[in-house]
């Protein structure tokens, strides 16, 4: 973000201009929430608490009654100029009151636990029933990591100036945020900050498709029948034009149209038409699911390891495996096993997926509440799916349908970029405490929405 702002400078816009380019922006949300009623901002000692200062004076002269508390004069010329051109009355003390509060205490500057008056104002804020206004990132938030480093109220909006920023999308803090916007401050670079996925756009097959041409799916089953299903469910309603089911077990409730072969499965996944390899669901985590793992890892195809088959990669098994085409889609528990195995350490979720990347090469599909993606390119957020993802079966899903969109296009990140978008959008249209089954059976309706 720094470099985003110097950038900006160098291009002859002054810090003044930028921070005006925040406040305004940011007063006009302020103002549409507020109506009229009047308003407290609370303004810290560097740029942060500057754009405090130009919210104030904005609403000012719209003519609101606005309290300010600073417990610290400010520390930057920016902020100065700031603090002197309100023409309003500041309390170095106070508690913060009307309708609406404006959080201007800390922006990305951040950089210890907040302690003393600036703790006690965040903590009182917590415990108002004012609405709660966090301009870029909540105050107690580390911005890079969205590490808490102080109190954290529940705030109902959070206004980002200028990028996104690693913190609004990581949890726990991207849950207390409330609703999000950016306001634009027309920097150049603005999107490396953070890459937030764009909505993807997605399109029929073409006239002169065939059922190779949009994707053949080979799914690798083990010990247990039902989640494998599901991902091939999934896969068919993701836009794969062919899916096969490898298991040696009998499946009497799979679908007529799955296709399901049994016996030597390198054999079977030699087949060249098949375009991408899904194993994991259901596979158990003995010496033969290991055996299924490998089988599937030397096909050399785009393949998505998921759930058991996590517990049983290490260097060995990939060990002369192009992991340029390996997508990983770990949850909370697979990413700590993935660390362990391939030596990674960190102390959250972002720095443990990008090192496993780097040291892996593989694409890592982090998942929970925040999901992110990190493989080539640099690590992409994703908005909040519906919470009621959190049922048994729904990672099937999930990699059921990366599958499909490989098979379609063989490139790692963006499969998983359509395909969190398609769950969501899934789950969306499944409403409230659907099953995973309901789930994958949404998802050719999820398509329809991006085409
Ligand atoms: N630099 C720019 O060009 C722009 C910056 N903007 C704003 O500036 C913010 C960043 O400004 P700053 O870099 O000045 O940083 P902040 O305003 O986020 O905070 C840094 C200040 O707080 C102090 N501080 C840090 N942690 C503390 C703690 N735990 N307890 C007490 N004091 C603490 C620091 O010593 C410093 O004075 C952004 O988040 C954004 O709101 C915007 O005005 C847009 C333009
Ligand atoms: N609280 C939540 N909010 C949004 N999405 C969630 C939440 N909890 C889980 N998910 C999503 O649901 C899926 C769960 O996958 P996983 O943990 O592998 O479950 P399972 O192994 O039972 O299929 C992931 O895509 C995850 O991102
Ligand atoms: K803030």
């Amino acid at each position: 973000m720094r470099a985003a702002e110097r950038a900006a400078m160098d291009a002859g816009t002054s810090e003044w201009e930028l921070m005006l380019r925040a406040g305004e922006g940011a007063a006009h949300y302020v103002h549409r929430v507020a109506a009229g009623r009047g308003a407290c901002v609370l303004c810290g000692p560097g740029n942060n608490g500057g754009d405090g200062y130009v919210i104030a004076e904005s609403l000012r002269r719209r003519g609101y009654a606005v309290s300010v508390i600073a417990p610290l004069e400010p520390a930057t010329d920016t902020a100065r100029k700031a603090r002197s051109e309100f023409r309003g009355e500041v309390a170095s003390d106070g508690s913060p009151e009307g309708a609406v509060v404006v959080d201007c205490l800390f922006g990305y500057g951040l950089a210890r636990r907040v302690e003393g008056k600036f703790a006690g104002l965040l903590e009182e804020l917590a415990s108002s029933d004012c609405f709660k206004i966090a301009i870029d990132v909540p105050s107690g938030v580390e911005s890079d990591t969205g590490k808490a480093l102080g109190p954290l109220p529940d705030y109902d909006l959070t206004l980002a100036l200028g990028a996104w920023k690693q913190a609004h999308f990581l949890m726990p803090v991207m849950a207390a945020m409330g609703s999000k916007r950016l306001v634009p401050l027309n920097l150049p670079h603005a999107g490396r900050v953070a890459r937030l996925s764009a909505r993807p756009r997605l399109s029929a097959p073409p006239k002169d498709s065939h059922k190779y041409r949009r994707g053949l799916v080979a799914v690798v089953a083990g010990d247990m029948p039902g989640a494998p299903l599901l991902s091939c469910e999934a896969a068919m309603r993701a836009g794969a034009g062919y899916v096969k089911l490898m298991s040696d077990h009998s499946h009497p409730d799979a679908p007529a149209e799955l296709v399901i072969e049994q016996a030597d499965l390198s054999e079977n996944l030699s087949d060249e038409r098949i375009s991408s390899v899904l194993v994991g669901p259901g596979l158990g985590r003995s010496d033969e699911a290991r055996g299924r793992l490998c089988a599937a890892l030397e096909s050399g195809k785009p393949c998505v390891v998921d759930a058991d088959a996590l517990h049983l990669l290490d260097h060995d098994v990939i060990e002369g495996v192009d992991t340029s085409r390996i997508v990983v889609t770990p949850h909370e528990g697979e990413l700590a096993a993935l660390c362990k195995s391939f030596d990674v350490e960190a102390d959250n979720k972002l720095d443990r997926a990008r090192k496993l990347h780097d040291v892996t090469g593989m694409t890592i599909l982090a998942k929970g509440p925040d999901t992110i993606c990190v493989g080539e390119g640099s690590a992409v957020f994703f908005d909040a799916g519906s919470s009621w993802l959190s049922v048994a079966g729904s990672g099937d899903v999930l990699a059921g349908i990366i599958a499909a969109r490989l098979a379609g296009h063989g490139e790692p990140v963006r499969a998983c970029e359509e395909a969190v978008w398609l769950h969501h959008e899934a789950a969306r249209l499944s409403g409230a405490a659907f099953t995973a089954g309901e789930l994958a059976s949404s998802v050719n309706r999820a398509l329809e929405n991006f085409l």
